[in-house]
């Protein structure tokens, strides 16, 4: 038996199932989404993203949202958040038995515009009665902010910026704000900037790392930001995702590559990389790509 007693303990936010498939072009059956969170869970992810209760104008892909989390089985011990814009989508989430949900803002005005139609003073305004309504129903609530090192339409973004965002939702309640480089260009020396500039109003231990890939930065940016004390980092299967509303973003960072790292690192996450490398090729022959994780590809290739 492994002794992890001395080793730090780093949850892993799974969001495949959400930001991984939000932007996938062909129609994902809630079948295979169901599975996807079964597969994710048995490779021992504790806290998978499973969906998001915006408009199925603005997302079609995320319309079964009802269906999914009224057939979703419950497994002790692990958690199933899931994405609200306002307070029907909260409705709409408790009544499907959401006990989690995450409201998403960003530090970038056009990004807000683009993604939720409203300025960030007013989507802050819009989530207090997310927060006291959820508070009512001893709904735990996340926090995002997107576009923290920059934004697609504004270009750089200010630390300060997305530390003053930072400091409203975890002030309004949200027990952990997750840090969102939407268009992944950050490199370590920006999101170190952002991250220094947040956690002087955010207690850093209520901080997550939420970082896409685009320019091959998001492992550098993790290992950066577990430097730095960050403890909880979102990833996606596969390196599934990017935003719809965020031109040019790619996938998530690959949730293998996270764990290959952190496991590196002396970090226990809890996950089994090999099961987890399993279910990436799972998904991504279901959704007829190639894997999208260095690791799992090495992984399949020593084992071959
Ligand atoms: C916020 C709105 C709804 C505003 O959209 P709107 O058009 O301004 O809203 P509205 O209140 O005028 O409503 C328009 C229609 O949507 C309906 N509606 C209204 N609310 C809901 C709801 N909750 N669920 C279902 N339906 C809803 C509402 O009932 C109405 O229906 P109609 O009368 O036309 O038939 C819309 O802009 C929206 O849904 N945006 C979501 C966009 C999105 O999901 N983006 C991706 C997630 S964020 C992300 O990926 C970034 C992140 C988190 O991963 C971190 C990072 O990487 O940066």
């Amino acid at each position: 038996m492994s002794d992890n007693s001395s080793k730090q303990a780093v949850r892993i936010v799974e969001v495949g199932p959400r930001d991984g498939l939000q932007n996938e072009k062909q129609s994902v059956p809630t079948d295979v989404k169901l599975e996807l969170i079964a597969r994710l869970a048995d490779a021992g992810l504790r806290d998978i993203e499973a969906t998001a209760f915006v408009s199925p104008k603005w997302v079609p892909q995320m319309a079964d949202h009802a269906d999914l989390m009224r057939r979703l089985p419950r497994r002790a011990g692990v958690g199933y958040p899931v994405l609200v814009p306002n307070l029907k989508g909260l409705e709409a989430a408790i009544e499907s038995g959401a006990s989690e949900v995450a409201v998403f803002a960003a530090a970038s005005e056009a990004f807000s515009q683009k993604n939720i139609n409203c300025s960030v003073a007013e989507s802050l305004v819009r989530f207090e009665p997310v927060m006291a309504a959820a508070r009512a129903a001893h709904v735990k609530v996340r926090g995002y902010v997107s576009c923290v090192v920059a934004c697609p339409y504004e270009g750089p973004v200010a630390p300060q910026r997305v530390a003053d965002v930072a400091a409203r939702l975890h002030a309004m309640g949200c027990y952990e704000v997750s840090l969102g480089d939407t268009i992944g260009v950050g490199t370590p020396a920006t999101v170190r900037a952002m991250l220094q500039a947040v956690a002087s109003r955010v207690p850093v231990s209520q901080l997550a790392g939420h970082y896409h890939d685009t320019w091959g930065m998001a492992v550098a940016n993790v290992a950066a930001s577990y430097d730095l004390g960050v403890r909880v980092f979102d990833a996606s299967v596969s390196g599934l995702g990017g935003c719809p509303y965020a031109k040019g973003a790619s996938g998530n960072v690959a949730t293998e590559d996270v764990v290959y790292l952190l496991h590196g690192l002396g970090a226990d996450t809890g996950v089994d990389l090999g099961r987890l490398v399993d279910t990436s090729a799972w998904i991504s022959g279901v959704l007829g790509r190639e894997v999208g994780s260095k690791v799992a590809r090495a992984l399949r290739a020593a084992c071959a």
